[in-house]
């Protein structure tokens, strides 16, 4: 039997220029993602793929609003904005896997599955919104828009510049989990939960969708959870996590157990909104029966599973 992989693709890890990049330019970041998990199935594992949305939901957010601002073009719900990502990054890993499979010779299937991740209406992160999206700012250009639109919030994020947050509630159940599990049990390499999932509320057995952008990690942690996944790796724009990141005295860190993970988060190694939510899916992955993580970037990803790079949090 393949160890079942999942791997989750950081939606920062493809975009290098701040909103500046064309399709094109995404397009060819998932491609060098895709080549590394093509040569992991090579190597026998049976990948499931996930990925994030945080700078590609902002864009067109925004995008929508401008619209609207300029020519009156009806709102997107933020929620909508989260579901085309996932259909239009999805398309992107799924083209480029598919021809990556056919240019070595891999004979395997991909498909994506567009997924609806239940969250509570009552979550309390509906009233504190923590997710950054969209484009990097300096502090003088976020104040300056904010005077325009006084109910945009923005927060510092990983010494990168200022962005808007929206709410992220935590991630209940993922609704197409059987669908996902059927595809992963019949050969297929499945793209699911893009973006953490298109958010839904569940009320007198109706689903209905809400505003927010769920961590990517929380979701895949749940997902690697529910289909009982061997291992979780994270791919992000660090080859390794490190403490006291960005100072003088920074380490990197290659192998890590739960308990040393649990100290550096108590020390405020990991800041919320960026490091922080990896961190702690992987814990409750750990701790829900998963044996093995790594959070890598994408070009280390064949390495990292032979344990020659990425940081290794054990159970
Ligand atoms: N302790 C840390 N170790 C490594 N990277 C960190 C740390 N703290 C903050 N970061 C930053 O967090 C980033 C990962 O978060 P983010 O870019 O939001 O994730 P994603 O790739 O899922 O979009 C890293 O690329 C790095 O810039
Ligand atoms: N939805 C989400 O967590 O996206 P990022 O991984 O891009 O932040």
């Amino acid at each position: 039997m393949e160890k079942v992989v999942i791997v989750a693709i950081g939606g920062n890890s493809l975009v290098r220029d701040n909103g500046r990049d064309s399709i094109q330019d995404q397009y060819e970041a998932v491609v060098e993602t895709a080549v590394n998990i093509a040569g992991m199935v090579e190597q026998g594992y049976n990948v499931v793929v996930t990925h994030g949305n945080g700078p590609q939901v902002g864009f067109e957010l925004r995008r929508a609003e401008i619209a609207n601002e300029v020519a009156g073009m009806p709102e997107v719900p933020l929620v909508n904005c989260g579901a085309d990502t996932q259909g239009g990054i999805g398309y992107l890993i799924q083209q480029a896997l598919t021809n990556e499979f056919a240019k070595r010779g891999i004979n395997k299937k991909v498909a994506t599955v567009i997924t609806q991740v239940e969250v509570s209406k009552d979550d309390p992160n509906f009233k504190n919104p923590s997710k950054p999206v969209g484009s990097f700012f300096t502090l003088e250009q976020a104040e300056e828009m904010k005077k325009e639109h006084p109910d945009w919030i923005f927060i510092e994020d990983s010494g990168r510049g200022y962005r808007r947050v929206v709410a992220s509630p935590k991630p209940i159940d993922i609704v197409e989990k059987d669908a996902i599990k059927t595809l992963i049990d019949s050969g297929f390499v499945v793209i699911a939960v893009g973006g953490g999932g298109i958010p839904v509320i569940k009320s007198d057995n109706t689903y209905k969708g809400i505003d927010a952008v769920i961590d990517k990690d929380f979701a895949t942690s749940l997902l690697a959870e529910q289909i009982k996944a061997d291992a979780l790796i994270i791919t992000t724009g660090v080859p390794r996590v490190f403490i006291n990141y960005g100072k003088p005295n920074q380490k990197a860190l290659e192998k890590i157990t739960v308990e040393e993970t649990k100290q550096y988060v108590a020390e405020g190694h990991f800041p919320p909104g960026s490091m922080l939510p990896k961190i702690e899916a992987s814990l409750s992955f750990l701790e829900h029966n998963g044996s093995r993580v790594i959070i890598t970037n994408p070009e280390s990803l064949k390495d990292a599973i032979n344990e020659e790079a990425g940081t290794h949090i054990i159970a």
